[in-house]
């Protein structure tokens, strides 16, 4: 009999985790599977959860917060359950871009019907990350974003939070030491990427796949007012990498030394100090979702 430990965190997005995660436990019981019910109580229980679960599948119930968490609780176990997602999140950034459903009904379904896919995540430290790391501005940005904000105006907030900052003109020398190459840059913003999507845009990095074994990093310039705002169309329509004077790269793992002071986030929460050590870990992790093309 399979059995599953549905892990949810009732402060997710809109506070309807608890009944998704009700509506699931029903709807697997009347398929004869083994649930256990493990809410959250405080910010760092899905982690523990997740790293003492017993059963075979270990599903997620709320945003990138709480999947980041779960994933930092499996990531360290040798042969971890299979991670399943029910977003119920407000952005929702690795559900959008596994495909998953966002409606209830259908990502039910997924859950029941969907074959377990490689995910590719990173560590950083010694914490683990399941879509995005930034450091300077888009840090700040993120960091200035409340739950409120992101809950009235979508993804949609992070740019208006983003040029705000933008416009203070802050910039950091970064180095940054990949196996083969060394960057020392002047820059305004840091992103590293697992996959395709930033904030919610799906599209921001379009040669990215979950499953495809690298960090995406990019390096801005230093972004006049102006020039950030001309930035805007190379953000939604995914051609970032194009925008004048951005550096971009691949690469399996790398070193960023940056001042103590500058601020850092990992899936949306601050993250460890620098100087950051990230490495991808590939075929480790399991996610029950639609194929990855
Ligand atoms: N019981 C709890 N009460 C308060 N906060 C919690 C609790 N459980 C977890 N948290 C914190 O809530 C944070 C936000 O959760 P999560 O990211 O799932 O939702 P979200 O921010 O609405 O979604 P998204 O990241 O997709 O926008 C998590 O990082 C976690 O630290």
């Amino acid at each position: 009999m399979l059995s599953y430990t549905i892990i949810y965190n009732p402060a997710s997005g809109h506070a309807k985790g608890p009944t998704a995660a009700e509506l699931l436990k029903a709807k697997l019981e009347d398929h004869q599977r083994l649930v256990t019910m493990k809410p959250t109580k405080n910010a760092d229980d899905a982690r523990e959860f997740a790293a003492r679960a017993h059963s075979d599948i270990v599903v997620a119930v709320g945003g990138d917060g709480t999947i980041n968490q779960v994933v930092a609780g499996l990531a360290p176990r040798q042969q971890p359950p299979i991670l399943a997602i029910l977003p119920k999140g407000t952005v929702n950034n690795l559900a959008r871009v596994l495909h998953i459903p966002l409606l209830l009904p259908l990502a039910i379904k997924n859950i029941f019907e969907a074959n377990p896919q490689p995910l590719d995540i990173a560590q950083v430290n010694d914490r683990y990350m399941v879509s995005t790391l930034t450091l300077g501005v888009l840090a700040n940005a993120a960091l200035s974003v409340t739950q409120k904000g992101k809950r009235h105006f979508g993804p949609i907030i992070y740019l208006s939070k983003g040029f705000k900052v933008l416009a203070q003109h802050q910039h950091w020398v970064l180095q940054l030491d990949s196996a083969h190459r060394q960057w020392k840059k002047d820059t305004q913003f840091l992103l590293v990427t697992m996959t395709n999507s930033v904030g919610g845009f799906t599209n921001a990095v379009p040669d990215a796949a979950p499953d495809d074994g690298h960090l995406h990093v990019f390096i801005a310039p230093k972004l006049t007012w102006w020039r950030s705002l001309l930035a805007i169309p190379y953000f939604i329509t995914g051609n970032f990498q194009k925008l004048p004077g951005m550096t971009y790269f691949k690469t399996e793992q790398l070193t960023i030394q940056a001042p103590k002071t500058l601020q850092s986030r990992i899936d949306g929460d601050p993250s460890a100090k620098t100087p950051l050590k990230i490495a991808v870990i590939a075929d480790h992790i399991q996610v029950l979702a639609p194929p990855i093309k």
